[in-house]
């Protein structure tokens, strides 16, 4: 059967049928090959090693072991060769990274419990591959980034990026600080298990939102970065994303990085160069007049990697763009693709396949790291497939990758899995406007069912019972997942999510149960259904509101662009149609947000509002807005409500100055609202009026920069 490997190789021929595991091994070349290479090898073929059996020829290019087979390894960086016989195995990497990443060539072969004859040519298509620790909210934990580190190194994956937004000595102000010397141990440790599976741990600093371009900030960020080299830190990031004021200047930011390039990585000699997350990391951001772009591109010395998300600031990468943003920066730009994150989307779990990247530009880029969720384990599926992409991007295949990703993840239920992460992968609505596709399978068959049931046509009985038997797998897979042992932390991580998941496929089938209960008549059956699924709704709406409780977006979404909708359309049509045909008034629930946000500022149009038990709030979001003069965000109701509350927090103590909050109750005439500021927080002090709309107005008559905290109106 046909042999898949993660990464796919570059050139793999089989020469021969399998062979049972030779009895006795003879290692060759152990010596000077490289040891994380040698020590898998011993794991591998350990209680069989011996002066004479099957030889097992291991080395880097120029090791007088391998020194026949030089000419066959790649000359690229990580390559290698890997032949096996029925006489020998015989592995060469161009490094000492090709000899290892050959080794977990040979480990995944040997999975089978043979060895087949082959022949493999292999290197990956990206310098360098891997992960950005980058998001917004709880930061991984140090099992999560053990975890992490092993599994880049079983999939080829050479970079890890440490720049958690909420890590307090990463960022302002205390990125002048040393870590505490638990911390400081903890993370000495990471960097030792990095470097035994070939990852390059990259320590980042974000210091552009207070840093004072003087000499003092600048000793004190390379005294920060010489005390994380005494932890064993030999890469080093600085980001510059998510900030507003004088840290914005590219020509100061291009001084600083030139410094610390010259003075501190040049002079350490065993440092990896240099990588930069510019202020303008995304096209759509880009002023070309300003020449932020250009500035960099002209005065940063020619090593200094610069980050690039793309298009927008979540976009899938495309030749266009990066043809655009390499003659700006005057170098392949270094891709932070922001997917599998979900700090926009925090009730969301992304665990479909990576796909939407072009695979035409390998040549264009000089790395690609993702930005996972905080969600560790779940972001290894996102993580698996970019770890594909980025070796051997014009094979790759966006639903192999995926399938494999689940058996890696959990080896015995990745079925249950399957089903669970097939219905779980898109974001909903959300200010970036990225969508994934999810349900892809059952989508048409809702569609053509939903369609059918409104137009009083009797609908296709197989299509009712794909249904129901989807519905069916689903309690079923939920049920697996939250007994597996496949992989704790996983389960304990998004068990909020997996039980949501088993309601809803519960709900579902009830919706099924009470089509039949219509088709049969059966009145009495009918109404039980209905209470059962009234009450399924309402234990996930407590579910919702109960877990995962955060500032941003919080609550438990499953399903949310088919599955949900669908479940809740047909439960109110039967609900209806039953009415109707009895002549009951069974209450007809369509759960959907009635109200509206209304804003000329592009950032913020599209974002979600979302509606709570007593509340309606718009989405906040983690990156600087730009609000032109008389920009606007407004949250229009239904219709005029008294109020119990309204409060606004844009992240800047003095909005006052510039800004004003107003209601309306008339949807014409606006009046301000009084407000008691506590920090940034806006409190209106409430009248008596019912209140149609209320908006946040830039009244400056010029641009202003804020953050969009909060924005919330209690009902
Ligand atoms: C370069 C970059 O994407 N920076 C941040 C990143 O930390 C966020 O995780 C990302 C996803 O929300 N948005 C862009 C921005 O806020």
């Amino acid at each position: 059967q046909e042999i898949m490997l993660q990464p796919r190789p570059q050139d793999m021929k089989v020469i021969g049928k399998s062979l049972t595991l030779p009895e006795h091994v003879q290692l060759i070349g152990a010596d000077n090959a490289d040891t994380d290479a040698v020590n898998i090898l011993k794991d591998l073929f350990a209680g069989r090693m011996a002066k004479k059996g099957f030889k097992v020829i291991i080395g880097e290019k120029g090791d007088k072991a391998v020194k026949k087979y030089a000419r066959l390894v790649p000359q690229k960086p990580e390559a290698y060769y890997l032949s096996i016989d029925d006489k020998k195995l015989v592995l060469v990497g161009s490094d000492e990274r090709g000899t290892f990443y050959g080794m977990q060539t040979v480990s995944q072969l040997l999975k089978e419990g043979n060895l087949p004859q082959i022949n493999i040519t292999d290197y990956p298509d990206v310098r360098y591959r891997g992960v950005v620790e980058g998001f917004y909210g709880k930061p991984w934990s140090y099992e999560d980034r053990v975890s992490q580190l092993k599994f880049y190194g079983t999939n080829k994956l050479n970079t890890y990026i440490y720049g958690p937004k909420n890590d307090p000595f990463h960022s302002s102000p205390n990125w002048r600080k040393p870590y505490p010397q638990e911390e400081a141990a903890r993370m000495a440790e990471l960097v030792k298990l990095a470097k035994s599976n070939k990852v390059d741990f990259v320590w980042a600093i974000h210091p552009g939102q207070d840093i004072r371009w003087n000499d003092e900030d600048r000793e004190l960020l390379l005294q920060k970065f010489g005390q994380m080299y005494d932890l064993g830190i030999r890469s080093f990031a600085v980001f510059f994303d998510d900030i507003s004021g004088e840290g914005t200047d590219p020509l100061k930011q291009a001084e600083l990085l030139n410094y610390i390039d010259n003075q501190f990585v040049k002079v350490k000699k065993d440092v990896t160069p240099l990588v930069m997350c510019p202020t303008e990391y995304n096209k759509s951001w880009a002023n070309l007049e300003k020449g932020y772009l250009r500035t960099l591109g002209e005065k940063l010395n020619p090593s200094i990697q610069i980050m690039w998300t793309g298009d927008r600031v979540v976009a899938d990468i495309h030749r266009d763009g990066m043809d655009w943003i390499n003659t700006q920066i005057k170098r392949p730009a270094y891709i932070w693709w922001n997917f599998p994150v979900t700090d926009y989307v925090r009730d969301h779990l992304l665990m479909g396949p990576v796909y939407g990247n072009d695979t035409d530009i390998a040549q264009t880029m000089s790395g690609f790291v993702a930005n996972p969720m905080e969600h560790a384990e779940a972001s290894k599926v996102a993580i698996y497939g970019v770890a594909d992409y980025t070796w051997n991007m014009e094979k790759y295949d966006p639903n192999a990758a995926w399938q494999g990703s689940l058996k890696a993840i959990m080896p015995t239920n990745y079925e249950a899995l399957r089903v669970f992460a097939s219905h779980n992968s898109d974001l909903g609505v959300n200010g970036h406007k990225y969508r994934r596709e999810e349900s892809v399978i059952i989508k048409p068959v809702t569609e053509r069912f939903l369609t059918a049931f409104q137009s009083e046509s009797a609908y296709p009985k197989d299509d009712f019972t794909t249904l129901e038997r989807e519905f069916k797998s689903i309690v079923v897979a939920s049920d697996i997942l939250l007994r597996s042992k496949d992989n704790d932390l996983l389960i304990k991580d998004i068990n909020p999510w997996i039980k949501q998941f088993g309601l809803l496929g519960q709900t579902g089938a009830a919706v099924m149960d009470m089509l039949r209960d219509l088709e049969t008549s059966d009145k009495e059956s009918f109404k039980l259904d209905y209470s059962l699924v009234k009450e399924l709704k309402e234990q996930m709406f407590e579910l919702d509101a109960t877990n995962n409780i955060n500032p941003w977006q919080p609550g438990v979404k499953v399903g949310s662009l088919v599955l949900v909708p669908f479940v809740n359309n047909l439960y109110a049509q039967a609900t209806e149609r039953y009415n109707k045909q009895f002549g009951e008034n069974l209450a007809v629930v369509y759960d959907y947000c009635p109200h509206t946000l209304l804003s000329n500022i592009s950032q913020v149009k599209s974002l979600p509002l979302q509606l709570k038990e007593k509340t309606v709030s718009l989405s906040p979001s983690n990156e600087v807005i730009k609000a032109d003069k008389d920009a606007f965000i407004t949250i229009q109701l239904l219709k005029a409500t008294k109020l119990r509350s309204i409060e606004f927090n844009a992240g800047k103590a003095n909005l006052l100055q510039w800004g004003e909050l107003q209601f309306t109750t008339d949807g014409e005439n606006w009046q301000a609202l009084a407000c008691e500021q506590d920090g940034e927080l806006l409190k209106a002090t409430m009248g008596k009026e019912s209140v149609k709309a209320v908006r946040f107005l830039n009244k400056s008559g010029v641009p202003q920069e804020f953050y969009l905290r909060k924005f919330t109106l209690g009902l």
